[in-house]
């Protein structure tokens, strides 16, 4: 069922031959270039337009009253409660780990650079909806950007047919737990424009949705180019798209699990990628039975065939475990599995990718939901220099720069001379002024 890549006798450049699917995001973008340019021009009308178009279903006024979202949590299934609420506990403690503290440099004597940590101020949450529901998306979301202590949430996820064009009830159940009031009917391109852009929200314009400082979160290939097109509009995370799966395994794994997991993964979309990189020709026959029996049982049988059978997808057969390191690292999977001998061993000398899971006790679907990690991870190779979402992402590092008269004194002929090398001498004048006739 998997592709075949056979890179025995050597891994010349493992990222041209892994490669990651047809339709990527470049492409991606220029299809949804006029959604975007039309919701910038036309606001409200384009966004109902096109949620009409990609979603067959929007709500007139595009805000969830809060009365919705009180109702969807006193409708919530008791154990989907007990469920969220421990994600939520989970989540929360790794998160409140990540906190940063202002920290005072002193550079010289009357000389400090202290940084600050200060949370963006309104962010925009995405919270997929079209092939599945995610309210665990919610916690992911959400957790970090209250503990960096970010004030204005906004929670955007698509309108659902069978929920009258509201969000999925379990996504408002979620905010409802998490205190998000603020909460916006609209998916996709759109809804990422919107956030950018800020837009009414009803058709008196009698509310609108302010535009935000930041996007985060994940989605399908529409809404990860929308976000890589308003990228510097407004500030944006990793890219999180189709989802990714990569192990790296040997003989010593349990055939069974690598491909439920496998299969795992590939359910979110048809796009999604599911990766086994192993020196093991006996481990790879016996995943292909085990995928063989297990993918016509799975609910989504048909999406995840499309995934594994897809070009993204496929084995890797390597010499060794240390080539397998090559080629994972060469990847940067969203998530990775070692599922190894001395797996933790392995997993240290991994440098790229959006999560690892350690061993065969660690499944992806964990860190999906319960182990306190986020789930919200970098796709398309860009684990090679962007991380998941974390506290980190939601806030800014500011510089506050004090020197005294004596301190800025004695570094002024430094700050002269580099003035004069750069030809930018009005730099220098800067620093003569305050200390008239003493500097050439
Ligand atoms: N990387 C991560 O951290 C992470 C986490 C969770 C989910 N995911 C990914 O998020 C995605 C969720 O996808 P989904 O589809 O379920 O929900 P989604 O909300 O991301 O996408 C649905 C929206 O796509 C828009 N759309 C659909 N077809 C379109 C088209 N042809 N042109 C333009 N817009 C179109 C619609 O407006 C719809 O509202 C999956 O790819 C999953 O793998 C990634
Ligand atoms: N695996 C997804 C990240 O790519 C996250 C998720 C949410 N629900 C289930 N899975
Ligand atoms: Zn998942």
């Amino acid at each position: 069922m998997l592709n075949r890549i056979d890179l025995r006798g050597g891994v010349p450049d493992p990222r041209r031959l892994l490669p990651r699917a047809q339709l990527d995001v470049s492409v991606a973008v220029e299809r949804i270039r006029p959604v975007v340019e039309a919701v910038r021009e036309h606001g409200y009308a384009a966004i109902r337009e096109a949620s009409e178009r990609f979603d067959g279903i929007s709500p007139e006024v595009l805000r969830v009253p809060a009365e919705v979202i009180a109702a969807a949590e006193s409708t919530l299934d008791p154990e989907v409660r007990a469920a969220l609420l421990e994600s939520i506990r989970r989540a929360r403690r790794v998160h409140a780990d990540q906190r940063r503290t202002d920290h005072t440099t002193q550079v010289v004597p009357g000389g400090t650079v202290t940084e600050r940590w200060v949370p963006v101020e309104r962010v925009g949450l995405y919270v997929p909806g079209g092939l599945a529901m995610y309210p665990s998306t919610v916690v992911m979301n959400v957790v970090p950007a209250q503990e960096a202590g970010v004030r204005s949430l906004v929670v955007v996820s698509p309108p659902q047919k069978d929920n009258g064009g509201l969000p999925d009830p379990r996504v408002l159940a979620a905010c409802a737990l998490l205190g998000v009031d603020e909460v916006y009917a609209v998916g996709g391109a759109q809804a990422v424009a919107m956030l950018a852009y800020g837009a009414s929200v009803d058709a008196e314009d009698s509310a609108r949705c302010e535009p935000v400082d930041m996007i985060t979160g994940p989605g399908n290939i529409w809404v990860t180019a929308a976000k890589r097109l308003l990228r510097g509009v407004v500030g944006i995370d990793a890219e999180a798209g189709p989802t990714e799966i990569a192990i790296l395994a040997d003989d010593s794994a349990d055939p069974a699990h690598v491909a439920a997991d496998l299969i795992s993964q590939a359910e979110h979309d048809p796009l999604a990628a599911s990766v086994l990189v192993t020196p093991s020709v006996e481990l790879v026959e016996a995943v292909e039975r085990e995928l063989a029996r297990q993918v016509p049982a799975t609910k989504h049988a048909e999406r995840v065939t499309t995934a594994l059978t897809g070009e993204q997808s496929g084995v890797v057969l390597v010499d060794d475990l240390d080539a397998g390191l090559r080629v994972v690292d060469a990847y940067a999977a969203e998530h990775l599995e070692i599922q190894t001998r001395d797996a933790r061993e392995w997993a240290l000398r991994v440098r790229n990718a959006g999560a690892i899971f350690v061993g065969s006790w660690s499944p992806v679907s964990l860190g999906d939901y319960c182990a306190g990690s986020n789930h919200v991870l970098p796709t398309g190779g860009c684990a090679r220099h962007s991380s998941g979402l974390s506290v980190q992402s939601f806030l800014r590092g500011i510089h506050l720069v004090e020197y005294s008269q004596d301190a800025l004194r004695e570094v002024a002929p430094h700050v002269v001379t580099l003035a004069t090398v750069e030809d930018l001498p009005a730099h220098g004048q800067a620093v003569r002024a305050r200390f008239p006739g003493t500097l050439s």
